[in-house]
């Protein structure tokens, strides 16, 4: 038996290749907060918890999760069995509520480890992989239509994406839909264009606004309106003449559970975080299979740990229609992991060494690292 010695959480602040321009914040660089779980057989198990815009995206921040994690995590876990993720995972929502970002971050570390020990990938640990690459899709955000226009074409050339989900609900619902029909314009049919509208539409506006983006030839539309309203989700999925997906709205089986059981969409986006770690992401993916709800794999803009964690779940789902988006790494200028993940032929593949199948970059981490002993500069004082 091994035991959980110690739980050692740290924030990395990243900049992003350029401005990533969403409804509810623009970021300019990415806070990853990272998991290192130490056993007492020296293994030690990596996690990672991500989000978007500190605060303004979900109830945990990346500050929040760090001292969630040291406060009240680390003593329920220090000293119990690390070779047990299940029952280490039980223990912690015994003790603890919500907070699905640090428990995904834990659980990943748990998998990562138990599957060095057991020399087998995490995809192999939580049920079986169906596929080793991942159809990756690319965020179109600059804020400048003729910029994004350029950079799928660029995207396209390099067969690195030939999907692309923009980001709305800034603009005005006419400007929106101009800017969405401009760059269908000039990609056609080489490419499939979706929105994520994160939320800013109040029902009649997306009423309106689906009808104008299919007129346009938008593939589907993401979280139109606010993620409690399923009711309203559900008479837009209605009405709706392209597919309708939920996003935010989902927290794991249960939210899952509601919409797929009121037909609140057409389409769920899976996040290992938003449902609590990558076992509740699989109970998310069977519950849209017994209702005939198509998936898709999300993101949180993770770096390549949370990004790799979330590719084993996804590897697992025997159908994923709408292909993922598993592209946070490629949106960093700087590499956390010693070997980047290998994107290619419009995907990622899915490592198959034991555990997550990535190393860290020690040195670059120490370097980036919030809490780097900052090396001060002596100028000297002009004379
Ligand atoms: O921002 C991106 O490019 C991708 C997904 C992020 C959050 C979301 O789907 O709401
Ligand atoms: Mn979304």
């Amino acid at each position: 038996m091994a035991i959980i010695e110690r739980i050692e959480v740290f924030l990395v602040d990243v900049p992003t290749i350029r401005s990533h321009v969403l409804a509810m914040a623009t970021m300019n660089s990415q806070v990853l907060c990272i998991v290192r779980l130490h056993c007492s057989d020296g293994i030690v198990g990596v996690g990672e918890a991500t989000t978007i815009g500190g605060l303004s995206y979900g109830p945990e921040s990346p500050e929040t999760i760090k001292l969630a994690i040291e406060t009240y995590f680390a003593p329920v876990l220090e000293g119990i069995d690390a070779t047990r993720p299940a029952q280490a995972m039980a223990r912690l929502s015994a003790h603890i509520v919500g907070n699905h970002f640090a428990k995904c971050a834990i659980e990943t570390a748990l998998l990562d480890a138990q599957g060095k020990r057991s020399r087998l990938p995490v995809s192999e640990l939580i049920g079986g992989r169906v596929r080793d690459r991942l159809p990756v899709l690319w965020t179109l955000a600059s804020g400048n239509t003729a910029r994004d226009i350029e950079e799928a074409e660029d995207m396209i050339s390099r067969k690195r994406h030939n999907a692309f989900k923009l980001k709305i609900g800034k603009r005005s619902l006419e400007d929106d839909v101009a800017h969405v029909a401009a760059i269908k314009r000039a990609l056609g049919d080489s490419a499939s264009i979706r929105v994520d509208v994160n939320m800013a539409w109040d029902e009649t506006t997306a009423a309106r606004g689906i009808d104008m983006l299919a007129d346009a030839g938008c593939d589907l539309v993401e979280q139109p309106i606010t993620r409690s309203n399923l009711a309203g989700m559900a008479r837009l999925s209605a009405r709706a003449r392209i597919p309708i997906m939920a996003d935010e709205s989902l927290t794991g089986p249960t939210t899952a559970y509601d919409f797929a059981t009121h037909a609140g969409a057409h389409v769920f986006a899976v996040k290992i975080e938003q449902s609590g770690g990558l076992l509740a992401a699989r109970q998310v993916q069977a519950i849209a299979e017994a209702a005939g709800v198509a998936l898709y794999g999300g993101t949180m803009l993770e770096a390549g740990i949370g990004t790799v964690a979330s590719a084993h779940v996804f590897a697992t789902f025997a159908r994923l229609p709408f292909g993922t988006e598993l592209f946070g790494p490629l949106l960093l200028t700087d590499e956390i992991l010693t070997t980047p993940l290998e994107y290619a032929d419009f995907s990622l593949k899915v490592p198959d060494s034991p555990g997550l199948g990535i190393d860290l970059d020690e040195d670059r981490i120490a370097f980036l690292r919030r809490d780097a002993p900052r090396k001060t500069i002596s100028i000297p004082s002009t004379q």
